[in-house]
């Protein structure tokens, strides 16, 4: 079988979106950034997709969602050259290809998430020209569902975000995360915001469920270290990216302090980047994004090495590609869940774009056994309200 053409799209929403709020969730930008929406440049109303045809007729289907024109051209003008006229079972050969060609700028960052893209439709055509779903060739079943976390409460006021705990917990979920809306520039005003939020979340589902929380890059060091003893009462089950995701010596401080794990990771790549974050000791768990890290090559060899270290993998935002390595590894007991809705911070754009992601029934997810690929097709139900650059 050969590859006979890589064609990408864009697709920017132009649809209704929920507006942003101040102090939503903290961020990597707020330290700079004091007035309007800091969370602006971490919104994805834009997604690029990677549709890889074959001589076949075989065509898989990958994904990028950051910087999506930039992704789109680096795809166009670097990555789909050495990927046509060859043989999509080569996909260790083709990453590597893409990965030492593209060294000198790639490596991290919108690179790597563009061979990420790639990456995964190789997956799915090989799936779906072996008739088995993509984690029937990584592994198989390590599981009979996949236990997930609903993820948003992003901050609010405390009386929505219990609300919005509880439907969780009506809809069965027994883990859940929530951001904090404040960081080092609100002084000890903001620390009692943060503080507050945990306890009206923790207040609504009790001690029996666990809590993950969300720094976004938006703490410091010091403002951390001040947190960690004030937020170990509600036993958190991780605190997230307290800290710039380059600062690896920051995370390995900080998880050698606290009784808290640490985690960190969807903004690491390849299986170099999360070998030091292991060897430091940096995170406790382990979330790299399959269509950020280097694709679904990658993310198995990193899934291997975590296990080793017997550090728990669950990637960033649930999503096919990512349920398939979850499904195969042992080490990924969990799968992150974005909750459908309007489109606000862009992570629920996905379900707009594409169709196929399993419904979790109380809080557990599953994949078909029968259904080849990665089980994702392009919905076209919305493309009238997205803008699209072929
Ligand atoms: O889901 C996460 O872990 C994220 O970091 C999502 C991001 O959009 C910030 O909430
Ligand atoms: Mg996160």
């Amino acid at each position: 079988m050969k590859i006979t053409r890589v064609r990408t799209r864009v697709f920017e929403w132009k649809g209704h979106t929920v507006p942003a709020q101040p102090h939503f969730c903290s961020n990597a930008m707020d330290e700079l950034w004091d007035r309007g929406d800091s969370m602006g440049t971490f919104r994805f109303h834009g997604w690029t997709t990677v549709e890889i045809e074959t001589d076949s007729g075989i065509v898989g289907l990958g994904n990028v969602a950051l910087a999506p024109r930039i992704a789109k051209a680096i795809i166009d003008q670097y990555l789909a050259p050495l990927v046509i006229g060859q043989d999509p079972f080569d996909y260790e050969y083709l990453w590597q290809r893409m990965y030492r060609s593209t060294h000198a700028w790639g490596r991290k960052g919108i690179g790597m998430a563009a061979i990420s893209g790639v990456d995964i439709a190789i997956w799915d055509i090989m799936g779906k020209a072996v008739g088995k779903p993509v984690f029937k060739l990584l592994g198989g079943r390590t599981k009979e569902k996949i236990p997930c976390y609903a993820s948003k409460l992003y901050r609010t006021d405390l009386k929505s975000m219990q609300e919005e705990a509880q439907s969780y917990l009506d809809q069965g979920f027994t883990a859940m995360k929530m951001r904090f809306g404040y960081g080092p520039k609100d002084g000890p005003a903001g620390m009692r915001e943060n503080l507050n939020s945990v306890a009206a979340v923790r207040e609504v589902i009790g001690d029996d469920i666990d809590l993950m929380l969300e720094c976004y890059m938006g703490w410091n060091l010091e403002y951390t270290k001040r947190m960690l003893p004030k937020l170990e009462r509600f036993e958190p089950r991780w605190l997230e990216e307290p800290v710039l995701a380059d600062d690896i010596d920051g995370y390995a401080e900080l998880n050698r302090l606290t009784s808290i794990p640490i985690s960190g990771g969807e903004h690491e790549f390849t299986s170099y980047g999360f070998r030091q974050l292991l060897e430091k000791r940096a995170v406790s768990v382990i979330q790299y994004d399959t269509n950020r890290v280097g694709g679904i090559t990658a993310a198995h060899k990193i899934n291997a090495i975590a296990e080793s270290f017997s550090v728990p993998v669950i990637p960033h935002a649930g999503q096919m590609h990512n349920y398939h390595l979850t499904m195969s590894t042992l080490a990924s007991p969990m799968s992150e869940f974005f909750p459908v809705h309007d489109v606000e911070i862009g992570n629920e754009l996905f379900y707009y774009l594409f169709e196929g992601d399993p419904e979790p029934v109380n809080g557990f997810l599953d994949l078909d056994d029968d259904t080849p690929g990665l089980g994702l097709t392009l919905n076209e139900t919305y493309f009238d309200q997205f803008h699209i650059i072929e």
